[in-house]
């Protein structure tokens, strides 16, 4: 049972990716918080999914706004329809990406510009469509959050992700550029490094059996992390509960790092 923070309840919330995976999981999170949820996601048959099964579950059913976040036309258009919706934005989630693997010798600049368009350059851009919205929230109440999902990847050495562990890093540096840009404003800014979470996608492509038990080996928490397990710390970090937190990472591996 989630922690309740009644600072949530009827909020407005916006999660990128939310159509599947950790986002899926976040979205159905603040869902049950009571607030007032919004995701885009390129994924059209699981979002709906998602949608239809939370609706007539919980208080508010999340909607869900269809664009490719590469396009960032798109993607402001859907911020602005998430905040016309939901009545204004307190909080928002920077999730979505995608971890393609690349070999460094053959990777070339549309891979790279790819890479970074779909891990790190729509966080920015949801940020500054999502500011004046946050900005209302924020003035004259407690606050106004954005977290960033970024990753333990870009600390592992891992030399198939060249380009996903540059965007990954490139997020912590977002995170903490827009906490000292915002923190006058009120609006704290801070990031999540999962480790191993093993999501569909996950299961599907990069982890089998085996690696996900040499993953739990490595972790001081001998058992495998899953997409709940990033709920509660960004509800944390998106209440009032973690008001004076800002510009900070929150690991969340289960003690692999
Ligand atoms: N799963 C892990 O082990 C893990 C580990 C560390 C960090 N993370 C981070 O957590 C976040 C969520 O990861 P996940 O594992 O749940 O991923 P996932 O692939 O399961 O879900 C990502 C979601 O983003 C959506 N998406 C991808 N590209 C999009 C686009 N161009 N436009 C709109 N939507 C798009 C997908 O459709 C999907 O619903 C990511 O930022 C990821 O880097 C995950």
């Amino acid at each position: 049972m989630a922690a309740r923070y009644a600072d949530l309840a009827g909020s407005g919330v916006l999660v990128s990716g939310g159509g599947s995976g950790i986002g899926a999981a976040l979205v159905e999170g603040f869902a049950r918080q009571g607030a007032r949820v919004a995701f885009i996601d390129i994924a059209v048959k699981e979002s709906r999914a998602l949608a239809a099964s939370l609706s007539g579950t919980v208080e508010h059913a999340p909607l869900f706004l269809e664009a490719d976040l590469r396009d960032i036309p798109a993607l402001r258009a859907a911020v602005a329809e998430a905040a016309d919706a939901l009545g204004g934005l307190k909080v928002l989630v920077n999730n979505a990406a995608r971890d393609d693997r690349h070999d460094f010798e053959a990777i070339g600049p549309e891979d790279w510009d790819e890479s970074l368009a779909v891990n790190l350059r729509h966080y920015a851009f949801a940020a500054q469509a999502a500011l004046p919205h946050l900005r209302r929230a924020a003035a004259g109440t407690s606050g106004a959050a954005i977290v960033n999902l970024s990753s333990i990847a870009y600390l592992l050495n891992m030399g198939e992700l060249p380009a996903y562990a540059a965007a990954k890093a490139g997020i912590v540096g977002l995170t903490k550029s827009l906490a000292g840009r915002l923190g006058p404003e009120n609006i704290r800014v801070n990031a999540i490094l999962p480790g191993m979470v093993l999501t569909e996608r996950q299961r599907q492509l990069w982890v089998d059996e085996a690696a996900a038990a040499a993953g739990v080996a490595r972790q001081c928490l001998k058992r495998s992390l899953g997409p709940e397990d990033i709920v509660g710390p960004c509800l944390f970090l998106a209440s009032d509960a973690s008001g004076a937190v800002t510009a900070q990472t929150l690991i969340v591996d289960g003690g692999m790092l």
